[in-house]
């Protein structure tokens, strides 16, 4: 037995977390732990610290491609980070979030995309922002596909808009009881688990209890869930814009990567690299012939 309890198979061990794990870590009260990634490397620090539950997030728009919000994004873009992703994962359970755009239309374009993110990415499952706007024909859709669902209440993103901004939700008791009647539809239509995004605490605290059936996943929802997600550039201090109220940063790469290309361009200037170290050399024959062969400098 591990010292420290994971929903992870033992270290070394590549058999990948599946969904009934996920069920037992629920069951036994053990916390989930979800990170984004978005590239090799990222999806490689993912599977080495031994996480969970890795999401190909739609905020890669912003982390990794620039743009000011999830909207824009492609559903070839996320299947490029996707790909990626898969190459660096053994363990973790891989969910990719469905891009704004690629769901909304119909069940059968929700079905079409799920499918490309599993065929075309070797996703395990799928997630999509549900709540008062999306059918729950398109989750049901999909898990008739055969792909399992995670949904996500409360901000969500990809409709902020709608919302007020990037902004808590569920702040009155209105709104509150609404985001808890589309967690528990979503629990209802058979969502594996349900990201539950800015809201109070003890909405969670209300919510969590009744949805029994499925995982709850929290970012900035307190700590009545079943587990925890954050973007792996915000707790790495990779900035993009201004964080969010839930972020705990645990590293400073930005200011890290900075200094680094900082020190090589003064290095560069300074002419201290390359230094001898770096370098290839020809043998002093092969040099004498080349220079008997040269024409001379005039
Ligand atoms: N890097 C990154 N991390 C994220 O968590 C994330 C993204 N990007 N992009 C899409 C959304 C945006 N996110 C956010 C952004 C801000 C707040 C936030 O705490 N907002 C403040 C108020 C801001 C305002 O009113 O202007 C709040 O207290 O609600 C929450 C979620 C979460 N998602
Ligand atoms: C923050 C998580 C839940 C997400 O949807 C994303 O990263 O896109
Ligand atoms: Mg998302």
């Amino acid at each position: 037995m591990s010292s420290h309890p994971s929903t992870r198979p033992a270290p070394g061990d590549r058999r990948p977390v599946t969904l009934p794990d996920l069920a037992l870590a629920k069951a036994e009260g053990r916390p989930v732990v979800m990170v984004t990634a978005y590239d090799f490397p990222s999806a490689r620090a993912a599977e080495e610290a031994g996480v969970d539950v890795v999401l190909v997030g739609d905020s890669g728009a912003m982390t990794v491609l620039g743009l000011p919000s999830t909207v824009g994004v492609e559903v070839e873009e996320m299947l490029v980070l996707a790909r990626a992703v898969r190459r660096g994962l053994a363990a973790p359970l891989l969910v990719c979030d469905l891009p704004f755009g690629s769901y909304e239309a119909s069940d059968a374009q929700a079905v079409t995309t799920a499918v490309r993110f599993v065929k075309e990415a070797g996703a395990d499952a799928v997630k999509l922002e549900g709540g008062s706007i999306t059918p729950l024909s398109r989750v049901r859709a999909i898990l008739a596909a055969g792909i399992p669902v995670m949904g996500h209440v409360g901000l969500t993103p990809q409709t902020a808009t709608a919302l007020g901004g990037y902004r808590a939700q569920g702040r009155d008791a209105v709104t509150a009881r609404r985001i808890m009647d589309e967690a528990l539809a979503l629990q209802q239509a058979g969502c594996f688990s349900v990201v539950l995004e800015a809201v109070p605490s003890q909405l969670t605290e209300l919510l969590a209890p009744r949805l029994d059936d499925t995982l709850v996943i929290g970012i900035g929802a307190g700590p009545a869930t079943d587990g925890q997600v954050l973007v792996f550039h915000d707790l790495l201090g990779i900035r993009e814009g201004r964080g969010a109220r839930f972020v705990q940063r645990y590293a400073d790469l930005q200011d890290a990567m900075t200094a680094g290309v900082r020190a090589y361009a003064e290095d560069v200037r300074a002419r201290r690299y390359p230094g001898p170290e770096h370098g290839y050399s020809m043998s002093a024959d092969q040099l004498s012939a080349l220079r008997d062969d040269l024409p001379r400098v005039t």
